[in-house]
């Protein structure tokens, strides 16, 4: 657990980039630190292996005070990922990884075999060992920071906007893969970003900024959007932050109706006198086939010799979100949405009213604001700058 107490940054000439800061950052999990510009995410990071020295209050290591080791001891056990990787442009790939082992005076032979199982880990081909850092793309350089600062293991990473110089698909790849290796590592993770939505995707916990190096709020992501603390907060998530949260709610809490799921072999004339609009043709697997529009059905034959319409985005009951429901919803010709299992076969059908059925359920529609007195929003940011009541909570 990484702790701050009372934390305050001030430079000479009087900018206060960190204002009495207190947080904690769970040992396992990744909290991140976003907000405005000059907010003091970076000052804040840096405290943590004394690049900054706070002119108050302390930052502790599990319990420990940061200040009582040495720089160099305490940087050991701390990986440190910057924007632009901050590679050393002149020394291989592989020698670049293994910048923290060569220090740690381990012999040339196992400081390259533990780089090579790095690049493994992080994506990057082996081919690629002996390259200069200029032969490699923006997002291959990004993973070799990452090799880079995982080489000797630190139980903690520093990351400061690691993926913000990097296009958005190669982002929402670094992202993925990072998310996959801090599955096998739990590592203790801080993280600095300014964009929400890679907030929101990596944070088990957020911390918010605001100018003047203010902590307005830290908490889970569900939390965050659920009950942002101030006006500043909420501006900050932004006016989708509605939509944002249907990514925690669950697909498996909307009822799903099989009425309409029929087979292909069903004869054409029965499904027009059963009334309705859409039915979903299946096989004799329940594998979706296709809509069929019930006006335009036959009135001999059978269902799956009608014109049948693709049904698009399927959604994984077990494993969707309720904002992936919706968006399949929207996105199809009959309006609902088709619920699938593991294996691809339909579960049922969900239309924009069971899905509004199970959001209403979830309590994502109601997201109470703060009263509207100031005393009342300063208590709401004091509780969650605390911890609250879901403290080291996340997805
Ligand atoms: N060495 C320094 N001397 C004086 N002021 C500094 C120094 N380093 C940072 N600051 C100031 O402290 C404040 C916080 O800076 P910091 O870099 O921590 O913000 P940030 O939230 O990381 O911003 P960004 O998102 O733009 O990187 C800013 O006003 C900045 O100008």
């Amino acid at each position: 657990m990484i702790t701050f107490e009372g934390v305050t940054k001030r430079y000479p000439g009087g900018t206060v980039a960190l204002d009495d800061v207190s947080l904690e950052c769970p040992t396992g999990r990744i909290t991140v630190f976003v907000g405005t510009s000059g907010g003091g995410k970076t000052t804040a990071l840096r405290t943590i292996n004394r690049m900054v020295e706070p002119t108050s209050g302390r930052v502790l290591i599990d319990g420990q005070d940061v200040r009582e080791k040495r720089p160099a001891e305490l940087r050991r056990g701390i990986g440190y990922v910057i924007q632009h990787a901050g590679l050393f442009p002149h020394r291989t790939i592989e020698d670049n990884i293994a910048t923290v082992p060569y220090l740690l005076r381990w012999s040339k032979k196992k400081a390259r075999a533990r780089a090579h199982e790095l690049m493994e880990r992080v994506g990057l081909e082996r081919s690629m060992a002996r390259r200069y850092p200029f032969q490699l793309s923006g997002g291959q350089q990004q993973r070799v920071g990452v090799a880079r600062a995982l080489a000797a293991d630190p139980p903690i990473m520093l990351m400061d906007e690691p993926f913000s110089a990097v296009d958005p698909v190669v982002r929402a790849e670094l992202q993925d893969e990072f998310l996959r290796l801090q599955d096998e590592l739990h590592k203790t993770i801080v993280f600095v970003t300014h964009d929400i939505d890679e907030a929101i995707k990596l944070g088990d916990r957020i911390a918010v900024f605001q100018t003047g190096g203010r902590l307005v709020q830290a908490d889970t992501p569900e939390t965050l959007l659920a009950r942002p603390a101030n006006d500043f907060v909420a501006g900050f998530i932004g006016h989708d932050r509605g939509i944002r949260r249907l990514s925690f709610v669950p697909a498996s809490s909307a009822p799903l109706s099989d009425r309409d799921v029929l087979p292909a072999d069903t004869p054409a004339g029965r499904v027009r006198d059963g009334g309705g609009e859409w039915v979903l043709a299946v096989d004799a697997d329940r594998r979706p086939l296709g809509w069929a529009a019930v006006r335009d059905l036959p009135a001999s034959g059978v269902l799956g010799d009608a014109p049948l319409a693709p049904i698009g985005h399927a959604f994984d009951v077990e494993g969707d979100s309720v904002r992936a429901a919706l968006d399949a919803a929207i996105l199809s010709p009959s309006g609902r949405a088709v619920g699938v299992d593991a294996e691809g076969r339909v579960v049922g059908i969900a239309d924009q009213q069971d899905l509004s059925t199970a959001i209403a359920r979830s309590g994502a529609a109601v997201a109470p604001r703060p009263a509207a007195d100031g005393a009342a929003t300063a208590e709401g940011a004091a509780g969650g700058v605390s911890g609250g009541a879901d403290a080291g909570g996340g997805a």
